[in-house]
């Protein structure tokens, strides 16, 4: 019912608010956009389910995620594909595996800080009763 709507709408200022954020962290430029296949043409071939931070925003605006768990899973691709592409020892592997690392400790100190658990409550229950 309406009630729902205002609570998701509310759901959607918050992930649009914590994605920003992220997205202006000069330490995640490389996860922003995604990956161009021209220049790194491998990389749909080891990375099955790329993520990047615009693409959540666009998944928010349509309306993707009716819980804070379920853009978690997005977000967690972000930094888990880099982690996958990037395993070598070589620095710049190293480079982009350290910023991957500062974007999964972001999001769950965010999360942590700023999430009411009875606002996340209430979109589990919205979630259920679907
Ligand atoms: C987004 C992401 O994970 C990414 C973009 S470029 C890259 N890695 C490299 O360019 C090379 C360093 N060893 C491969 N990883």
């Amino acid at each position: 019912e309406e009630q729902e709507e205002d609570v998701l709408r509310e759901l959607r200022l918050f992930l649009r608010n914590v994605t920003e954020r992220l997205a202006l962290d000069r330490r995640f430029k490389a996860f922003t956009k995604p990956v161009d296949i021209e220049e790194v043409p491998d990389y749909l071939i080891v990375i099955r389910k790329p993520m990047d931070l615009s693409t959540l925003l666009t998944n928010i605006d349509e309306h993707k995620y009716v819980t804070v768990s379920e853009f978690m899973s997005d977000a967690d691709l972000i930094w888990q594909n880099a982690l996958e592409y990037n395993p070598d020892s070589d620095p710049m592997d190293r480079h982009i595996r350290h910023r991957a690392c500062a974007l999964k400790d972001t999001v769950r100190a965010i999360i942590r800080d700023e999430l009411d658990e009875d606002f996340d409550r209430v979109c589990e229950e919205i979630k259920e009763s679907r």
